[in-house]
């Protein structure tokens, strides 16, 4: 892999100049790819139509067919997705693999539900009666943020598939190879050509893609400025959307906790993807009562893992870090900050950082906390550490967050809908509602005996 470049160029028609992407833990230009055009876009949407054409005519088993074949090949190539990953985005291989495993297991679960999705049937009087059926939408769009680019790719691709749409996906400029390996696979398991898709570009890209007529629906991970500008374009073709932005969730650690867990998932709710994961648990509320033994038992935990994962200890700061090694010098680095004796009202404690940044908060009571948690115009996640069963139900019902972790921050079954609350967007991932999102439902209403004539 040293010498790896991947040229990602097509035969531009109105192409908008090239693109390099970079291997973060070095600053070497891996990839150079065009970024499409309106005219290019508009062929791809041509191509999804044709594809949809043939695969929204097949039923549901023998589109779970060919999900649980991509399931099967995304698993034996797991260590060559995971290290194609860990390159363009650098983000550990530890994390990369783990990714993975939530993608074929993602692509698992949609193919189970294709064969069941069902409609209704509704007796009506004189014999007559009505039916629903459950249609896909057509061509959707899937854009992504850098940060989780292959799993991004699945989480949306997946759903969509399995019923019975067509996606065309445009990953970040930042993170555009992965993407490419998921389209490969899905051709590789017998899809039709054209029906997975990938668009390279940046935000000229994704604007002709959301204000292509032929669109039918936009699934969108990103900030929130751009998910405004998203559904803005959507509105104009009154599309659909799903809309997957950015967060800064509260993570609220009671005095009656288990301490070793709330500190080991504080750490991971804060440091998972070197910060940057769109639900982390930033605002850090501890009661009053153990502030003191949590903010040693953090420092000293951070210390550790640093420790293991650079080879040295490096100090607890933020601040910017050249590694020994030569061959990183090039790289971005940042050591992880933990900042205690925070206000609700600073910058670090409003915003969202996506970077390495704790934020640790004291508190007195329940009901001071929530108030204090929910004030936030985010509503991704939220996390409670209680021994208390009565007050950790209690505390989630409160919550304005659309997850909530009991004992135990950003896990993400795919079994699980996921998605966010207020300015963090709506529509879900995963779990078995998704699946309402990419379907439209048709009534069909029969009658079996004689018209009257009303004139
Ligand atoms: N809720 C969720 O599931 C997740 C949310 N995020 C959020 O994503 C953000 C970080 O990702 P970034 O890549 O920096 O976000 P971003 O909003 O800058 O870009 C996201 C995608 O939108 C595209 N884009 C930019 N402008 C556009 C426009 N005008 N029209 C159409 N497409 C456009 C970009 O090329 C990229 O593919 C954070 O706020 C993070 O919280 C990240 C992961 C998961």
């Amino acid at each position: 892999l040293g010498t790896w470049n991947y040229v990602l160029v097509g035969a531009p028609v109105d192409a908008s100049g090239t693109e390099k992407a970079f291997e973060p833990a070095t600053g070497r230009v891996i990839a150079t790819f065009t970024c499409l055009g309106e005219k290019e876009v508009s062929l791809d949407v041509e191509n999804a139509k044709a594809a949809f054409k043939i695969w929204s005519k097949k039923c549901g088993r023998e589109r779970c067919q060919i999900l649980l074949e991509a399931a099967r090949i995304i698993k034996e190539r797991k260590d060559e997705i995971a290290t194609v990953e860990t390159i363009n985005n650098g983000k550990s291989i530890f994390e990369a693999r783990l990714d993975v495993d939530t993608c074929w297991q993602c692509l698992e679960y949609y193919a189970g539900l294709a064969a069941s999705m069902a409609g209704e049937h509704i007796q009506l009087p004189e014999g007559s009666f009505g039916y629903t059926r459950r249609e896909p939408l057509g061509v959707c769009v899937g854009i992504g943020a850098w940060n989780y680019p292959f799993q991004t790719a699945c989480w949306k691709s997946a759903p969509a598939l399995a019923c019975g749409n067509a996606m065309i996906f445009k990953p970040s400029p930042f993170t555009p190879v992965s993407a490419l390996l998921l389209a490969e696979i899905y051709t590789q398991a017998g899809m039709p050509p054209g029906l997975f898709n990938v668009v390279q570009g940046g935000a000229a890209t994704g604007q002709f893609l959301c204000q292509h007529q032929d669109v039918a629906k936009v699934s969108f991970t990103g900030s929130v400025p751009t998910g405004m500008k998203i559904m803005e374009m959507s509105a104009k073709g009154i599309k659909p959307v799903t809309l997957e932005l950015g967060g800064k969730s509260p993570l609220i650690i009671f005095s009656d906790c288990n301490m070793e867990n709330a500190v080991k998932r504080a750490l991971m709710a804060n440091f998972l993807m070197q910060g940057q994961v769109c639900c982390n648990g930033t605002r850090v509320f501890v009661q009053k009562e153990i502030i003191d033994k949590f903010t040693k038992e953090v420092r000293v935990l951070g210390f550790v893992k640093l420790a293991k994962e650079q080879g040295a200890s490096v100090l607890c700061g933020g601040d910017l870090y050249v590694p020994e090694d030569p061959k990183l010098k090039e790289g971005y680095y940042m050591t992880p900050c933990i900042l205690t004796n925070c206000r609700d009202d600073m910058t670090c404690v409003r915003e969202e950082i996506f970077g390495p940044v704790m934020s640790i908060l004291s508190f007195d009571t329940e009901a001071e906390v929530l108030e204090r948690a929910n004030d936030t115009t985010f509503g991704l996640a939220a996390g409670v550490f209680t021994r208390d069963i009565q007050r950790a139900h209690r505390v989630a019902a409160e919550l304005q967050a659309g997850t909530c972790y009991i004992n135990n921050y950003n896990v993400s079954p795919v079994e699980l809908p996921f998605g966010g609350y207020k300015k963090s967007g709506f529509g879900r991932e995963n779990g078995r509602v998704t699946i309402e999102y990419y379907l439209q439902l048709k009534t069909v209403c029969v009658e079996m005996g004689n018209v009257e004539s009303v004139f």
